[in-house]
């Protein structure tokens, strides 16, 4: 079986071929970075990079690329509002992000370009487009000329005279025709700007992805994703630029997470009802949160809640619990021949993991797959000659597929033999000294690796519980 994506373009399941065989180039429209990213934005952080780590275990070398957007109204607003600058909001957030993706194990991409640090690229990009008659210079601003790209509408499947309707031109308004967008806009007095042939401004939202897409990627994508949301107008827009710029497709294909909705309405910023990541990290482990989100389809809308958060660390509990079950019996059990029908089960097993994951990243039935493999393991460990070649076996498929989801905490690290009676010995001289807050920390250490100590007549003891 081969790979299939939804393509929103096409409305259809697309067999997937890259541009390049064996390379898959991916571009997915990042944050603006005014404000801490709450969960709906950790959707598509997540599940994109779940389509690219699902791509390299296909073989395919992958190219990554998520930008910041770091100038824009709302980072001026912020900026006005806090008495900050612009660069000093934007670099705060990016540090925010950084630290939210790690907690949630997401892959850094391989890049994060920012607007600021691609002016000169998204100037030229602007001056080659009113060049070729695409966009046209108006009182200090730069607009696209929709009317001039026939295919204007074509991802978000509206025609130019629907889009129009119900826009009225503003007295005052620069445009000359109300669908047409902005690419530079100019700056008004003390606002942050940088030079351009049209006097001082900065760029418009939707420019920066196309020349950034462009310079980081190339001409065309493989892939462009992003949330539901940016389908109309920012991905029509970046089409528009970059197809008249370079008479090419800007991607293959177009995938579109569906909302994360919080009392059935999207999470959002602007409309206050976000929970940050920052928030819910510190009260719930990240990797229910990754499974809470897997166990529907990305395409599907999502509605958070705590039963469902907590219904999703029930199912992780599970998971988690035969794994450490594998783990620990891995280290006692002798070796031995792998046993036929645990192989005949993880090979049928596998081939439906990779099935589901196929069928347009399937990771619903995909963790079916995982509870299933969890069930064959279950069984076999109550087998009392269980062998540790084929519990290495079902280790590692697990392993393999969460090198895809990444819903496993690392393992709990062992403390050695040596290192327990190092720290007894410790211990026993703190009381001495009656270095109490030692001696207490010791003892916790000590209780948190499942180590227990006893006094017998004999000295102290300990064991592992
Ligand atoms: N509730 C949501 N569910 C799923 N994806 C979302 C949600 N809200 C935003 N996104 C996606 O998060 C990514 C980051 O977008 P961005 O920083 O522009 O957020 P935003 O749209 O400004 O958020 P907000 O709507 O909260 O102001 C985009 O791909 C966007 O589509
Ligand atoms: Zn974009």
């Amino acid at each position: 079986m081969s790979l299939k994506v939804y393509n929103t373009m096409t409305r259809s399941k697309e067999t997937f071929v890259p541009l390049t065989p064996g390379k898959v180039n991916m571009y997915v429209c990042g944050p603006t970075v005014y404000d801490y990213i709450h969960i709906g934005n950790a959707r598509p952080a997540i599940f994109f990079d779940i389509v690219r780590r699902y791509l390299e275990m296909s073989g395919y070398e992958v190219q990554y690329v998520v930008n910041f957007t770091d100038v824009d109204d709302k980072l001026i607003r912020k900026a006005e509002q806090s008495g900050e600058t612009v660069p000093q909001i934007a670099e705060k957030f990016i540090a925010a992000y950084h630290e939210d993706i790690e907690a949630l194990g997401i892959r850094k991409a391989d890049r994060n370009p920012r607007v600021t640090e691609n002016i000169d690229e998204i100037v030229s990009f602007i001056e080659a487009l009113v060049d070729k008659g695409f966009a046209y210079a108006s009182g200090g601003d730069v607009y696209f000329r929709t009317e001039k790209f026939e295919e204007y509408g074509k991802l978000s499947h509206q025609n130019l005279s629907e889009l129009q309707f119900g826009i009225r031109v503003e007295v005052g308004e620069r445009k000359e025709n109300p669908q047409d967008f902005v690419l530079w806009k100019g700056a008004k007095p003390g606002e942050i700007h940088w030079p351009s042939p049209w006097g001082e401004g900065r760029p418009g939202w939707h420019i920066e992805c196309s020349a950034m897409a462009r310079k980081y990627l190339g001409e065309t994508l493989d892939i462009h994703g992003g949330g539901h949301d940016l389908q109309f107008p920012h991905h029509e827009c970046e089409i528009a630029q970059s197809e008249c710029m370079t008479g090419q497709p800007l991607a293959h294909y177009w995938m579109h997470n569906g909302y994360i909705h919080i009392n059935n309405e999207k999470m959002s910023k602007s409309l206050g009802n976000g929970i940050t990541v920052h928030q819910l990290v510190q009260q719930v482990k990240p990797q229910t949160l990754r499974f809470f989100f897997l166990s529907t389809h990305y395409r599907n809308p999502l509605n958070f809640s705590e039963e469902g958060l907590e219904q999703a660390g029930g199912g992780l509990d599970r998971i988690e619990n035969g794994v450490a079950n594998l783990r620990h019996r891995i280290t006692v059990a002798p070796q031995g021949e792998i046993d036929g029908r645990v192989y005949e089960a993880v090979r049928r097993i596998k081939g439906q993991f990779r099935e589901k994951m196929d069928d347009d990243f399937n990771t619903p039935d995909a963790l079916t797959a995982v509870f299933d493999l969890i069930s064959e393991s279950n069984t076999y460990l109550k087998t009392a000659d269980a062998n540790a070649d084929t519990l290495r076996l079902l280790l590692d498929t697990l392993e393999e597929w969460n090198n895809v989801l990444g819903i496993l905490s690392e393992p709990a690290e062992e403390l050695l033999d040596e290192e327990v009676e190092r720290l007894i010995v410790e211990r026993t001289e703190a009381r001495k000294s009656k270095n109490w807050a030692r001696a207490d920390e010791i003892r916790d250490l000590l209780t948190e690796k499942g180590i227990q100590l006893e006094d017998t007549p004999q000295g102290l003891r300990w064991r592992r519980k």
